[in-house]
């Protein structure tokens, strides 16, 4: 019987890549680096530094059975079970959003703003992040501020579990409390207490009208609860409205934007804030709303 070639991980991600540009799979490069890291135990830099490693037979059934999950389409994140926000890693499963790129420029921006607003304890701020998923804002900011306390509310107590375990594997827990809350519900700033330095949020935004219209692996594999507003703006509505209770005089406010949403939480604001601010991402549209409570 011909024995079977003994792959090196550099063969295996460069023909693994060609085959997912040859499907149409996105993020060719990324899935085939993740998904062999993940077999192996290997960072995506360590691929690269041990480049000539011989993959054993069984890590390549291993990792054929990855290959075979991300070709039906499951998101190479989840298959993985990590996700990289702000150059920090994340366990995150079908609980759980998977961390978007443009989040991290909401974050950068909500720091900048509590940086330059000139509060006695923007060195050790109290943050509240609402609608926390996988934790990846209130984790990141607690690595960034290690003076910071947070609060982390999420409806899902699933998303919650995710959260936690990666609190826990930040050693951030001690400075995070997680907080099963329904931001569209009354009782949400009793809840969560108050008040807070920095409110950050990226709420769900989608109108349920766009739903049809997004990637059919978001739509399958992501949580919809994550992403849906039956309108759209419901979130802000009820989180700026919650704001007097949330937030201390001075503090600040931002948002995550659906692209077109910009003017329209900004009319929801009125007079009980000043400074407002919207920042583009990569592709010029508008990502980020803040502003401070007068
Ligand atoms: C767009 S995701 C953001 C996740 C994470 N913060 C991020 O940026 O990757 C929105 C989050 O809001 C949560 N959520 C949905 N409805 C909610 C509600 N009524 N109250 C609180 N959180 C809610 C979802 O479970 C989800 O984790």
């Amino acid at each position: 019987m011909p024995e079977e070639k003994v792959w090196s991980v550099v063969e295996l991600l460069k023909t693994t890549t060609a085959f997912f540009i040859d499907k149409k799979i996105d993020e060719p490069r990324l899935s085939a680096e993740l998904l062999l890291g993940r077999v192996l135990g290997l960072q995506r830099l360590q691929l690269y530094l041990d480049h000539e490693r011989p993959v054993t037979p069984s890590e390549l059934v291993a990792f054929r059975a990855a290959c075979r999950e991300r070709m039906q389409g499951r998101p190479v994140q989840y298959i993985a079970g990590e996700a990289f926000f702000y150059g920090y890693r994340f366990f995150v499963d079908e609980r759980v959003l998977i961390p978007r790129p443009e989040t991290e420029l909401v974050l950068e921006h909500a720091m900048e703003r509590l940086a330059a607003s000139g509060l006695a304890s923007a060195q050790s701020p109290s943050i509240l992040d609402i609608g926390t998923g996988s934790g990846s804002i209130a984790i990141t900011l607690a690595l960034r501020l290690p003076g910071a306390r947070l609060t982390a509310a999420d409806v899902s107590a699933a998303a919650l579990n995710v959260a936690r375990c990666n609190a826990d594997a930040h050693g951030v827990s001690e400075r995070i409390t997680f907080v099963e809350a329904d931001a569209l519900d009354s009782s949400f700033a009793e809840k969560v207490g108050g008040s807070f330095d920095l409110v950050i949020s990226n709420p769900p935004y989608i109108p349920e009208a766009e739903w049809a219209t997004l990637q059919e692996e978001v739509k399958r594999y992501e949580p919809k609860l994550a992403l849906v507003a039956p309108v759209g703006f419901e979130y802000y509505e009820r989180i700026v409205a919650a704001a007097p209770a949330l937030l201390g005089k001075g503090g600040v406010l931002c948002f995550e934007l659906h692209a077109d949403g910009a003017a329209g939480v900004r009319a929801l604001l009125g007079s009980g804030f000043g400074g407002i601010e919207v920042m583009q991402d990569y592709n010029k549209l508008d990502r980020a709303l803040s502003c401070i409570s007068a």
